[in-house]
C-alpha cells in the first residue's frame, strides 16, 4: 500500500442530494458530511435511497431488456434485472471481504464502522448499473448512435449553414455516442428524478468523460476511467455538485465504483456460459475443453502449473475444470447444474479474494478515484480467468447464428423506431412549440406522435430546455434536448415494448 498515511475515507461520504441541499456551500455542506452528522444519520438516508431505488420503474423495466439473448422467453436465462441481482451480491461480498482483510486497519483509513454504509452503496449500484441500457443491449446503443451519426447533422440547428455555435461539434458527437452508462446516470438524476444521496449516485458513475469531449489518449492519466462516455453534457452540473459534496476531482471516480465494476466482470462472465448452456448452444463439456484451451491460450506460461494458490485446492486452472467436470459426471440427474455450481463455488472465492486484495493494494489511488484500470485488470491469473470466459462467450455463444439474427433484428427495431419519430425532429422551434401547446393545425402525423411521448420524459425536456447555456443559440439547445428527448424514450423501452410498438408503427402487427 503506498502513500497511504493520510488517508481518512470518511471524506468520501456524505448524506447530502441534490434536493433539500445546504444552500451556503462549504460551510453548510460540512453538516451534511460524515465527521458532523455521524454514521447512523447517514446509514438513514441510505436506506431511503434503497426504497427510492427499489421502487423505480427504471429497475423494474429491467427484467424485459436483454443482458445477451433478446426477447427470451425462458425466465431462468438472465435478463439485465436477474444479472443486475447477481452483481449486487458479488458486490456485497467483495465489501465483506475488504473489511475481513483489513480487520483493524479500516480505522486507520477512516473505514470503522462502516461496513453497512459500504455494503448498501455498492449493493444499490449493483442494482442500478445498468438502468441505462436501451432494450437489445450492444446492438441497442450501437442503433441509437448509428442513426443520430447518420441524421442530427441535417437537421437545420446542427447544419453548417447555421450561424456559428461552439457547442455545435460537441453536442454532434455526443449525440452519436449513445452509452447505457451515461443514460444511467441521466436516469437518476433526472428522468426518475430519485433525489439519491449524491454518495449513491457517485458509485454508480463509472466512466468520467463527458460525452461532447473525445477520447483521451492512450498513456493520458485518465486514459481508462475515460474510455467511454460517463455522462452526457445535459448532466454535467450535477456531476459537479456531486464532486464537490463529495470532494472528488474531475476526472476521478468514486473509490466505490472499483467494486461495482468488478462485481459486474465477475458475475457476468460466469452467468454468460451458463446461459449459453441453458440454451443448448453447447454442452458443459465442449465448454470445459473450451475453457482450458483458451486459457492455455492466454497464459501458456502457467496453465498447467502447480504454483497458484489463487485457484483453491486445485494445482491450475486446468485441473480446477477438471475437477467441475468429474463432479458434473458424479451427478445422476443435473449434471448440468452441477457442472456451474461447482464451477461457480470454486471461482468466486477466487475472484472476490483478489478484487478485494487488489483494492487494498491500491488504497490510495482506489481513494483519489485515480487508479486508472478495473481492479481485475492486472495481468494475474484471474485477470486471464475473466478473459478466458469472456473470450469463450464471444466464441460459443454470441456467435451463433440464432443470437445474431436477433441481434439484426434489435438494432433493425430500434432504427426503426428512430425513423418513425424522425417527423418531430423536423418540425422548428415555432412548430414544436405549437405542438407541446396543443395547437397543432396541419401537423397531422407530429401531433399524433409526440402524444406518444411518455409525459415524464417531456417535463425532463421542459427543465432541461430552461437550462439554456450563455453561448448557445435557443434553436441549437432546443434541437439538442429535442434528441435528448427521443433517446430518452427509445433506450427507456423494453425490448418486448420496442418491437410492439415498432410493429405497431409499420402497420405489421394485428390491425
Ligand atoms: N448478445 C451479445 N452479443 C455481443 O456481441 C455481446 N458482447 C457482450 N455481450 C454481453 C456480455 C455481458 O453479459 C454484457 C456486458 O458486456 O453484454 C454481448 N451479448
Ligand atoms: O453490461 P454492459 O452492456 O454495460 O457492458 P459492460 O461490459 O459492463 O461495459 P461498460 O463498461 O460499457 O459498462
Ligand atoms: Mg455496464
Amino acid at each position: 500500500m503506498s502513500g497511504t498515511d493520510t488517508l481518512d475515507f470518511t471524506a468520501r461520504f456524505s448524506r447530502e442530494r441534490p434536493y433539500n441541499r445546504p444552500r451556503g456551500g462549504d460551510v453548510e455542506r460540512a453538516g451534511y458530511s460524515l465527521q458532523a452528522s455521524g454514521i447512523a444519520a447517514l446509514e438513514d438516508q441510505l436506506e431511503s435511497d434503497r426504497g427510492r431505488i427499489i421502487n423505480s420503474a427504471a429497475v423494474r423495466r429491467l427484467q424485459q431488456k436483454t443482458q445477451v439473448f433478446p426477447l427470451e422467453h425462458n425466465a431462468a436465462v438472465r435478463s439485465r434485472l436477474t444479472h443486475s441481482l447477481e452483481v449486487q451480491q458479488t458486490g456485497r461480498f467483495i465489501v465483506r471481504t475488504i473489511f475481513r482483510k483489513l480487520g483493524d486497519r479500516a480505522e486507520h483509513y477512516g473505514l470503522k464502522g462502516l461496513e453497512r454504509a459500504m455494503e448498501s452503496l455498492v449493493e444499490m449500484a449493483c442494482l442500478m448499473h445498468d438502468i441505462g441500457n436501451p432494450p437489445f443491449g450492444h446492438f441497442g446503443e450501437a442503433a441509437i448512435s448509428r442513426w443520430f451519426e447518420a441524421h442530427a447533422r441535417a437537421l437545420v440547428p446542427f447544419s453548417d449553414a447555421a450561424a456559428p455555435e461552439v457547442l455545435r461539434e460537441p453536442l454532434l458527437r455526443e449525440l452519436a455516442s449513445f452509452e447505457g452508462n451515461a443514460q444511467a446516470i441521466r436516469l437518476l438524476s433526472r428522468l426518475q428524478k430519485l433525489n439519491l444521496t449524491y454518495v449513491q449516485s457517485a458509485v454508480v458513475l463509472k466512466y468520467t468523460r463527458v460525452a461532447t469531449e473525445g477520447r483521451p489518449a492512450a498513456g493520458a492519466a485518465f486514459s481508462y476511467l475515460q474510455k467511454k462516455p460517463g455522462y452526457y453534457y445535459s448532466e454535467r452540473e450535477f456531476v459537479e455538485q456531486m464532486q464537490r459534496a463529495l470532494g472528488m476531482e474531475p476526472g476521478c471516480r468514486h473509490p466505490l465504483a472499483y467494486i461495482m465494476e468488478a462485481a459486474d466482470d465477475i458475475s457476468y462472465c460466469l452467468a454468460d456460459l451458463e446461459d449459453g448452456v441453458d440454451k443448448g448452444l453447447m454442452s458443459f463439456s465442449v465448454l470445459a475443453d473450451a475453457l482450458k484451451a483458451a486459457y492455455a491460450k492466454a497464459r501458456p506460461e502457467d496453465a498447467d502449473q502447480a504454483r497458484f494458490r489463487n485457484f483453491g485446492d486445485a494445482k491450475s486452472f486446468a485441473q480446477l475444470v477438471d475437477e467441475v467436470l468429474e463432479r458434473a459426471h458424479r451427478e445422476p440427474i443435473n449434471k448440468d447444474h452441477e457442472f456451474f455450481v461447482s464451477l461457480r463455488v470454486k471461482l468466486i472465492h477466487p475472484l472476490v479474494n483478489h478484487a478485494a486484495e487488489a483494492f487494498i493494494a491500491h488504497l490510495g489511488e482506489v481513494f483519489q478515484g485515480r487508479l486508472n484500470r478495473a481492479l481485475l485488470e492486472d495481468g494475474s491469473p484471474c485477470h486471464s480467468v475473466i478473459e478466458t470466459f469472456k473470450t469463450v462467450a464471444l466464441e460459443q455463444v454470441f456467435s451463433v447464428p440464432e443470437v445474431e439474427t436477433l441481434e439484426l433484428q434489435g438494432y433493425r427495431i430500434i432504427s426503426g423506431l428512430l425513423e418513425h419519430y424522425r417527423p418531430l425532429l423536423e418540425l422548428d422551434l415555432d412548430a414544436f412549440d405549437r405542438l407541446r401547446s396543443g395547437t397543432s393545425k396541419g401537423l397531422l402525423i407530429e401531433s399524433r406522435l409526440f402524444k406518444r411521448l411518455p409525459a415524464k420524459h417531456v417535463k425532463a425536456y421542459e427543465s432541461m430546455r430552461a437550462e439554456q447555456p450563455d453561448d448557445t443559440s435557443a434553436e441549437l439547445w432546443e434541437c439538442y434536448c429535442r434528441c435528448r428527448l427521443l433517446q430518452d424514450m427509445v433506450s427507456g423501452m423494453t425490448d418486448q415494448f420496442a418491437l410492439d410498438e415498432f410493429r405497431t408503427l409499420s402497420v405489421m402487427g394485428p390491425l
